[in-house]
């Protein structure tokens, strides 16, 4: 039975595998939901194109597509290194059809096709924070928008320095070997980084929306080798005849803290600019310690990866772990009940088993709790304290933090 608002068991929504003659609806639907106009929509399904039909599912109403949701195939850095993971993208509902369980129908079918595929995480951005939790889903990447003025933008004299550092700006496309070659490298580096073919760059990169300057890419280089990058661009600004021209910078990567000092030099040398704006840094970026006044930065952090553990006990086993640790955690998962039950844990820096336990649980949690400490940025003690989560036995859930824990803040920066 499904009641007026289209709630029950038996919903009136049936979800498929997309078809080619669904391709009108689903861009109308997708457009729609997600506000984007032409322009936005072809830069979307260029980057992600319906190559795999399997992977983009419809809701539909009777014969008519309500609802979309898609699957890339990514690979993702995780603790133990860069894995395959499905990256959930292009979720959308058609207005009217909102609050009635389409996205539950879609969000249900789709983590049961990722687990069928053996694919152990999922992980996606959110346009918004209040979606995705229910479907266990956790927020694992916290980064920040760094905005600072020029002149206050001094960087302390001890800050490591290299002679023989060159520093090269072109036009952002005409760097993509050294763009490709230097990304590889830091994402394979970086927990939270995905790996990135030519389109992604050419996302970041292509045509602009009208009035905006071209992209640049300032390259550090040694003599053999590039070793850090910016991806920017300017904006001109007058008040008053006085120059209050901008610097974006969309990314900035370093492979070594000589090549870090020589493009914040380059980014906050240009002329006619007051401002200098970083739209993605990570967490533990230096800059703040490596400027004479770090306070009089302005920072925002957002959240950006929320991960789900498709597979719970084979993406715990599967993690590299910090510390011994021995627990038995009783997890919920309305939407993957594989994963529910008590498993115990016993984990450590030789490797994790995860069995099906009778023992009396230690915590109580719900996947979403580990999907968002997964990556070892996000504490289970913080959900612990926001009464999130119930730890029955005192101290275990300090012992899985610390098990959890990352040396470095993880950071995506790739919004897809
Ligand atoms: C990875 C990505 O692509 S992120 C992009 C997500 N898409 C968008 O933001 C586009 C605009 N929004 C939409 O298209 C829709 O509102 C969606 C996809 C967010 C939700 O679809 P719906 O079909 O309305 O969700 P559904 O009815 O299944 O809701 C399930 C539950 O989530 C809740 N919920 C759904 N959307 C939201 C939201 N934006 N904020 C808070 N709660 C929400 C519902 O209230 C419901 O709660 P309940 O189970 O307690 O009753």
């Amino acid at each position: 039975m499904v009641d007026s608002a289209g709630r029950g068991p038996d919903p009136a929504w049936t979800v498929r595998a997309y078809t080619e003659a669904d391709h009108p609806a689903y861009t109308r639907v997708i457009s729609e939901a997600l506000l984007l106009d032409r322009a936005g929509f072809r830069r979307h399904t260029e980057l992600h194109p319906v190559s795999d039909h399997g992977r983009v599912l419809v809701a539909t109403d009777g014969q008519r597509v309500v609802g979309t949701a898609q699957a890339l195939e990514l690979e993702l850095t995780l603790p133990q290194g860069p894995r395959p993971v499905a990256g959930i993208t292009a979720v959308g509902v058609w207005p009217t059809h909102r609050r009635r369980g389409v996205l539950s129908a879609l969000m249900r079918r789709q983590i049961a096709d990722a687990h069928e595929r053996g694919e152990k995480v999922a992980a996606l951005w959110s346009s918004e924070g209040g979606i995705y939790d229910r479907f266990g889903y956790g927020q694992a990447v916290f980064e920040q928008a760094v905005g600072v003025d020029r002149r206050d933008a001094r960087l302390r004299s001890e800050v490591p320095r290299e002679e023989g550092l060159s520093t090269e700006l072109r036009e952002a496309h005409h760097a993509l070997p050294d763009l490709l070659a230097l990304y590889r490298k830091l994402a394979r580096g970086r927990v939270g980084q995905i790996a990135r073919t030519v389109p992604w760059f050419e996302y970041l990169i292509g045509p602009q929306e009208e009035g905006r300057n071209e992209p640049l890419a300032v390259v550090v280089r040694d003599a053999d080798a590039p070793r850090g990058y910016a991806l920017y661009r300017t904006e001109s600004h007058w008040d008053g005849g006085l120059p209050r021209g901008k610097v974006v910078v969309q990314e900035l990567g370093a492979l070594d803290p000589p090549a870090r000092t020589a493009l914040y030099e380059h980014l906050f040398s240009r002329d006619l600019t007051t401002r200098v704006e970083f739209a993605h840094l990570p967490l533990d970026e230096p800059l703040p310690l490596m400027l004479e006044d770090g306070r009089l930065l302005r920072r925002g952090t957002y959240d950006s990866l929320w991960l789900r553990l498709v597979d719970l006990p084979a993406a715990l086993a599967e993690r590299t772990w910090a510390a011994p640790v021995d627990a038995v955690l009783a997890v919920t998962d309305r939407y993957a009940p594989w994963n529910e039950g008590t498993w115990r844990l016993r984990a450590g820096p030789e490797g994790a088993t995860v069995e099906s336990t009778d023992r009396a649980p230690e915590v109580s949690l719900d996947a979403a709790h580990l999907g968002a400490a997964y990556l070892g940025q996000v504490r289970l003690s913080n959900h612990r304290a926001a009464g999130a989560l119930t730890e029955h036995e005192p101290g275990t859930v300090e012992r899985l933090d610390t098990a959890l824990f990352r040396p470095a803040a993880p950071y995506c920066g790739t919004a897809f």
